[in-house]
C-alpha cells in the first residue's frame, strides 16, 4: 500500500531535524549549508511515498536524506569557489566522516550512493534546467539556479561573440595586415629567428574579435602589447573616435595597469605616430568604478538596462574577477563592444566563485580553428599554428616569454617550478641559491633587521610621495590570516619591534607613517576592500588616512571615518594579486594541516617581486605546497567545446 503524507511530513522525515544532530553526524558541517538544504527541501511541494509508489511528485526517505545531502554538498562546493558540484565528486563516496589518530571514529558522515543512483534521483525530481527547482543537474553537474544561470550568460555571451567574427571581420584584412607591418618592425635581432612572434599574433588575434584574451605570466608584455592593440584599433579607425576604457579589479590593480600604460606609451614615441597615441587612454579605473556602484547593493549602476557607452574595453589581472561580477560586467556591455581580457591564469583563482581566466583560457593551448589559423596566418605571415577542431580557443593568445624574469634569474625559475608542481627543483634552488633565499623559521632571527631596514625610516619620510615609495619597496607576504605565521601576528610582532626601537607611536591605534589596509568596502568614502594607505601627519598637525588613488591623486580620510582596516606591514598572498614589490618575503605555516597552500598561492606570491625574494618555509610545507594543484569546478570549458555556434 503506498503511503502518500502531505508535505508537512517532511520536516519530521528530513534526515536531522536540528542542526546540533546533523552536527553530531557530519564533521564540519557549516550551518549555512545546513539551513539552505533545509530551508530549499521545506520549501518543495513534494509528498511523502513509499517506495513502490508511482506518483509523480512524492519522494521517499531514502530519497529526501539523498537530496538533503546533496544539497549540503553543492553547498559547500560554492563556498569553496565551484560554481557546481561534478557529481564524480560524491558519487560512492562518503561526506563529513571523522576518526581521530587512535581511529575513534566521532562523526559516520553520509555515504552517497552510485552516480546512477544520484542522478535516477535528480532526474526524476525533474532538476532540468528548463524546469528549474531548487536544483540544477546539467553535464553531470549538481548546480544552485544562481550560479547556473551566471555560467549561462556567459556562456552565451562567448557563444554569441563567435558567430561568424573571423569570415566577417571588423575590419578589411588587408589592413589589419598593413598595420601589424607598421607596428611590428622588426629592426632588432630579437623576434627575426622566432617562429612566431606571439605579441604580433595577439594583437593581430584581438582585432577581428569582438571578445579575446591575451594571457601570460608577469612581465611577458600584456601591457605593452595591448598598447599596441589600442594603437591598432584607433588607427583602423580614424574616422570615428572611440569610447575606449581600461579597468581593473582593484585600485592597486588599476594604479599599476596606468602606470605601465604610460610607460608604454612613452617608449612608442617616435615609433607611432603622435596623433594615435594621444587617442590612447592613460588613465585606468577600477571596475567598480566603471560599472557604478550603488550603495548597499550588488547590483551597478549599468547594466543590462543602462549599458555603458563604451566601444572597447580592456580589464586587466582577470583572474582576480569572479563569475558574478564578470557576468554584471558582460550585461553592461553595449553588442558592438570589444571586450579584451588581460591576465595570468596560473594566479590564485578570484576569492569568491568561479575560475573564470582559467576556463576561458585553458593551457596550454588547445590551437586554433582552421579559418581562425588561416587569418592568423595570413595576416602575421607566421606558421606553425597549432590546429584545433573548432573555434573554441580562437579567441585566446598567450605570451611566454617573460621580459621582466631572466630565465636564468631565481626568481623566475622559481615560478616556472613551482607553477609546474616540480617540487624537488624548487626546493633545491632554494636551498642551493647563494643569496640566501631561504630564511630560518625562527623569525625573531630575521625580523627585527627587516623591520629597521624596510620600515622603521617610513614615519622620518619628508612627504607622503617618498613614504608610499619607501613602502613599495618591501613587503612581508603570509600565507594565511591567523596562526604564529599568520597577518595578524606578524603585524603585531613588526608593530612592537617598531615600538622597541623608539617609535613610541607604534602601540596605539593610528601613528604617523603607519600603512594600513581597507578590509571593507565603503562606496561612500570610495575605499575598497585592499586599497593600502598610510596614517599620516598633516600640515595642520592632524593624523590622517591617505590612499593613492588610481590617477595619482591622494584621497585623504580622518582616521575615525575609515571603515574596517587593519596594518599591513604584512599581507596576505591572496591581498597582493596585482601588486608588485621590490623585495619580498614569503612566510609559509608550520602548520601541517594547513589546506591553503597550493601551487597558485605560492606562484601568486613570488611573481610577486620585482627584485629578490626570501622564503620562510620548512621543507615538508614546502611540497605539500607545491604538490597541490587549485581544482575549481565549472561547466564553462566544457560548454564553451559543446557550443553548437563553435562548430567550424
Ligand atoms: N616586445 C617587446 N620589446 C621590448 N620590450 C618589451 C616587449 N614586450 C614587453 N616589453 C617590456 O617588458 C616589460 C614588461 O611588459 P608589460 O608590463 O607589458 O608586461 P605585463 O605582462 O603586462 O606584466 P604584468 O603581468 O606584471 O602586468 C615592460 O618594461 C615592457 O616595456
Amino acid at each position: 500500500m503506498s503511503l502518500i503524507v502531505n508535505s508537512i511530513d517532511i520536516k519530521e522525515l528530513s534526515p536531522y531535524p536540528s542542526f546540533n544532530l546533523a552536527q553530531q553526524q557530519l564533521h564540519d558541517l557549516a550551518p549555512i549549508d545546513y539551513f539552505l538544504a533545509k530551508e530549499l527541501v521545506l520549501s518543495t511541494n513534494f509528498t511523502v511515498k513509499s517506495k513502490t509508489s508511482g506518483d509523480v511528485n512524492v519522494i521517499n526517505k531514502d530519497e529526501l536524506t539523498l537530496l538533503f545531502h546533496l544539497i549540503i554538498a553543492v553547498s559547500h562546493s560554492i563556498r569553496i569557489g565551484n560554481s557546481c558540484l561534478p557529481l564524480v565528486q560524491v558519487a560512492n563516496s562518503r561526506i563529513g566522516f571523522y576518526a581521530d589518530d587512535n581511529g575513534i571514529i566521532s562523526h559516520h558522515g553520509y555515504a552517497f550512493p552510485s552516480l546512477e543512483e544520484i542522478k535516477l534521483l535528480l532526474t526524476s525530481l525533474s532538476t532540468n534546467p528548463k524546469e528549474n527547482k531548487l536544483i540544477i543537474l546539467s553535464e553531470n553537474a549538481l548546480y544552485l539556479p544562481r550560479y547556473y544561470k551566471f555560467e549561462q550568460e556567459l556562456n552565451n555571451f562567448i557563444a554569441s561573440t563567435k558567430n561568424n567574427e573571423v569570415s566577417s571581420s571588423r575590419y578589411p584584412v588587408n589592413e589589419i595586415q598593413q598595420c601589424l607591418s607598421e607596428l611590428f618592425i622588426y629592426d632588432t635581432k630579437e623576434n627575426v629567428d622566432a617562429d612566431i612572434d606571439w605579441q604580433k599574433v595577439a594583437v593581430a588575434n584581438a582585432l577581428n574579435k569582438r571578445f579575446s584574451i591575451i594571457a601570460g605570466g608577469p612581465g611577458t608584455g600584456k601591457t605593452y602589447t595591448v598598447t599596441k592593440l589600442l594603437a591598432a584599433i584607433v588607427s583602423l579607425n580614424m574616422q570615428q573616435p572611440l569610447n575606449i576604457s581600461l579597468v581593473a579589479p582593484t585600485g592597486k590593480a588599476a594604479q599599476r595597469l596606468t602606470e605601465s600604460l604610460i610607460n608604454a606609451i612613452n617608449g612608442f614615441e617616435g615609433i607611432i605616430s603622435t596623433h594615435i597615441l594621444e587617442k590612447i587612454p592613460r588613465q585606468a579605473q577600477t571596475l567598480h568604478r566603471l560599472l557604478g556602484v550603488l550603495p548597499n547593493k550588488v547590483n551597478f549602476r549599468h547594466n543590462q538596462n543602462n549599458q555603458l557607452n563604451i566601444d572597447v574595453l580592456v580589464v586587466d589581472e582577470v583572474s582576480m574577477v569572479d563569475l558574478p561580477m564578470m557576468v554584471r560586467l558582460i550585461r553592461a556591455l553595449p553588442s558592438h563592444c570589444q571586450l579584451i581580457l588581460l591576465g595570468d591564469a596560473d594566479q590564485l583563482p578570484s576569492v569568491a566563485v568561479g575560475n573564470v581566466l582559467a576556463d576561458l583560457a585553458p593551457r596550454p593551448h588547445k590551437g586554433y580553428s582552421k579559418a581562425n589559423k588561416d587569418y592568423l596566418t595570413q595576416v602575421t605571415q607566421s606558421k606553425a599554428f597549432k590546429s584545433y577542431k573548432n573555434n573554441a580557443y580562437d579567441h585566446v593568445t598567450f605570451l611566454t616569454k617573460s621580459r621582466r624574469f631572466d630565465k636564468e634569474g631565481i626568481v623566475g625559475r622559481l615560478a616556472e617550478f613551482v607553477i609546474k608542481g616540480d617540487a624537488s627543483n624548487s626546493w633545491q634552488l632554494l636551498e642551493r641559491s647563494e643569496s640566501s633565499l631561504l630564511l630560518s623559521l625562527d623569525i625573531n632571527q630575521w625580523l627585527p633587521k627587516m623591520v629597521t631596514k624596510y620600515y622603521q625610516g617610513l614615519a622620518k619620510c619628508q612627504d607622503i610621495s617618498q613614504a608610499f615609495e619607501m613602502l613599495a619597496q618591501f613587503r612581508i607576504l603570509c600565507a594565511t590570516r591567523v596562526g604564529t605565521e599568520g597577518v595578524a601576528n606578524i603585524n603585531q610582532q613588526i608593530e612592537q619591534i617598531l615600538y622597541t626601537k623608539g617609535n613610541h607611536q607604534a602601540n596605539k591605534p593610528f601613528y604617523h607613517g603607519k600603512p594600513i589596509m581597507i578590509t571593507q568596502n565603503d562606496y561612500g568614502l570610495g575605499l575598497f576592500n585592499g586599497d593600502v594607505g598610510l596614517i599620516w601627519t598633516d600640515e595642520k598637525g592632524l593624523l590622517v588616512a591617505i590612499f593613492e588613488q588610481p590617477d595619482g591623486h591622494y584621497l585623504r580620510v580622518l582616521p575615525a571615518r575609515l571603515p574596517s582596516y587593519e596594518s599591513v606591514y604584512a599581507m596576505t598572498i591572496h591581498k597582493t594579486q596585482g601588486s608588485e614589490f621590490q623585495q619580498l618575503v614569503m612566510i609559509l605555516p608550520q602548520n601541517k594541516e594547513s589546506k591553503i597552500l597550493s601551487r597558485e598561492l605560492l606562484y601568486t606570491g613570488i611573481t610577486r617581486a620585482k627584485k629578490t625574494l626570501q622564503i620562510a618555509s620548512a621543507k615538508t610545507t614546502w611540497f605539500q605546497g607545491v604538490d597541490t594543484q587549485v581544482q575549481r569546478y565549472s561547466g564553462i570549458q566544457l560548454k564553451m567545446e559543446t557550443n553548437e555556434n563553435s562548430k567550424y
